[in-house]
């Protein structure tokens, strides 16, 4: 049976989970905050924009998210042969991080290698976008990099976050098999990589560099990058548990 946590299905969470002992149920970004919103779990990890739409509903839970402080691989605004730009239907963050920052808009796809043909832009997400990466596909930019440029903080992506009235030693003990597979996957970072890239089907030398531009630990400045992301967004501050 699986445990009342869910985790995102694209391979940035597999050092959060790989080692943890827990047994996530896996979600896309859109299915993550259903999940937790329909009581099927009580603790996940949501995009950042999920979170503030729906924090009277949440609390944030301050000790991990996903972030990169510069380039971070996985989400790319590649260059198509076509006009105009479009997304994949699963990104909310790096969709409107771009909106803001390059003012441009998009039309939502699901099949982003065919709409390198038809637009001048696809943002492409998680493992598809790395597997883009790995084929050398030429792009406009990368969303964490134009935003530490830009912006000068670390580019949240998503956050912890629990239903309300959640049994703190449930939390805790999350909190707990999260740190402990954190601990072991950067004892061995290859380890992972190399089971991940046989996986997804990319190189290992890929994998390890984007190993290394993900960031999991939140202190002080990723919490000030959260504040003045949702205020470049528009949206609604997160409440901290
Ligand atoms: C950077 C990534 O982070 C994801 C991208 C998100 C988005 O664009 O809305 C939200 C959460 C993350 O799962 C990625 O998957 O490439």
């Amino acid at each position: 049976m699986a445990d009342r946590v869910a985790r995102l299905k694209y391979s940035h969470s597999d050092p959060l989970f790989r080692f943890s002992g827990l047994r996530p149920v896996s979600v896309s970004n859109r299915e993550s905050i259903e999940v937790l919103l329909r009581g099927e779990v009580d603790v996940s990890f949501v995009p950042v924009t999920y979170a503030s739409r729906n924090r009277e509903e949440l609390v944030v839970i301050p000790e991990f998210a996903i972030y990169s402080d510069g380039p971070v691989l996985s989400a790319r605004l590649f260059r198509g042969s076509g006009s105009g730009y479009a997304a994949v239907s699963d990104t909310s963050v790096n969709a409107m991080a771009l909106r803001k920052l390059m003012g441009i808009e998009f039309d939502f796809v699901d099949d982003p290698v065919a709409a390198l043909g038809r637009y001048g832009g696809v943002l492409v997400i998680g493992d598809e976008a790395l597997r883009l990466v790995d084929a050398d596909t030429p792009y406009i930019v990368d969303v964490g990099e134009l935003w530490k440029l830009r912006v000068g903080h670390p580019l949240v992506y998503a956050v912890m976050v629990a239903r309300r009235n959640v049994d703190p030693a449930f939390i805790e003990r999350v909190v707990r098999a999260l740190n402990e597979s954190l601990d072991r996957f950067r004892g061995s970072p290859g380890e992972l990589a190399r089971e991940v890239a046989r996986r997804i089907n990319v190189s290992e030398r890929l994998m390890l560099e984007y190993y290394s531009a993900m960031r999991y630990q939140v202190d002080g400045r990723v919490m000030a990058g959260i504040e003045e992301e949702l205020r470049i967004f528009g949206l609604p501050q997160l409440q901290a548990y």
